[in-house]
């Protein structure tokens, strides 16, 4: 019975991690959410055009790991309907325009208030320091306060941030492997 019990409990695990885990793609207009998600789909650069609407891809950025991506498009009059994709997120990666420090209060605002919805309790959070490439990009530790990324944890989600550069991928599969560890701890 202990045996037939554990085979069981084995095949769900398998099961369980072969389902793709719902992932939520967000952050300012520009900040490159779309770049991101055609880089980790099909290592390419494409030619982007701001998305009106969602893209959405099934990927697989790690070994063993099957993420649904949603990537919603950023516009400031868009922005209302973010909320109708919250329900069942798994983890929200949160692109930053590093080198936009003119609207880094903006995407603060932002990110705090999509955390401040009850469907995003808990939800860990990557956030990914975009185009590290660029002059005067802002580093990791000046988004930390800029951000305010501390008061993430006193709202309960867990949270890392890492440099990126999509253009050239750098960082992107370090932030995505983050994102797997995370969702798999809170699963468990
Ligand atoms: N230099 C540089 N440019 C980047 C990088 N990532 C994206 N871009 C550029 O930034 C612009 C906007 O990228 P998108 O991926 O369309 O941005 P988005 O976040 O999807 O924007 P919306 O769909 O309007 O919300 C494009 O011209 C990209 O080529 C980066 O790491 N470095
Ligand atoms: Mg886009």
């Amino acid at each position: 019975m202990g045996l037939l019990v554990s085979k069981l409990f084995d095949l769900f695990a398998t099961w369980n991690e072969g389902t793709p885990s719902r992932i939520l793609l967000l952050g300012l207009d520009n900040a490159g959410k779309t770049t991101i998600l055609y880089k980790i789909k099909l290592n390419e650069n494409i030619c982007s055009i701001p998305t009106i609407g969602f893209n959405v891809e099934t990927v697989s950025p790690v070994k063993g790991v099957t993420f649904t991506v949603w990537d919603v498009g950023g516009q400031k009059k868009i922005r209302t309907l973010w909320k109708h994709y919250f329900q069942n997120t798994q983890g929200l990666v949160y692109v930053i325009d590093s080198s936009d420090s003119e609207r880094v209060s903006e995407a603060a605002e932002e990110l705090h208030g999509i955390l401040e919805d009850d469907a995003m309790y808990g939800v860990p959070v990557v956030i990914i320091a975009n185009k590290q490439d660029l002059p005067n990009a802002m580093t990791c530790s000046e988004l930390v306060q800029k951000l305010d990324l501390n008061k993430l944890t006193r709202t309960k989600n867990k949270w890392f941030i890492q440099n990126a550069c999509a253009v050239n991928g750098e960082g992107i599969y370090e932030a995505m492997n983050q994102m797997a560890q995370m969702v798999k701890e809170n699963k468990s």
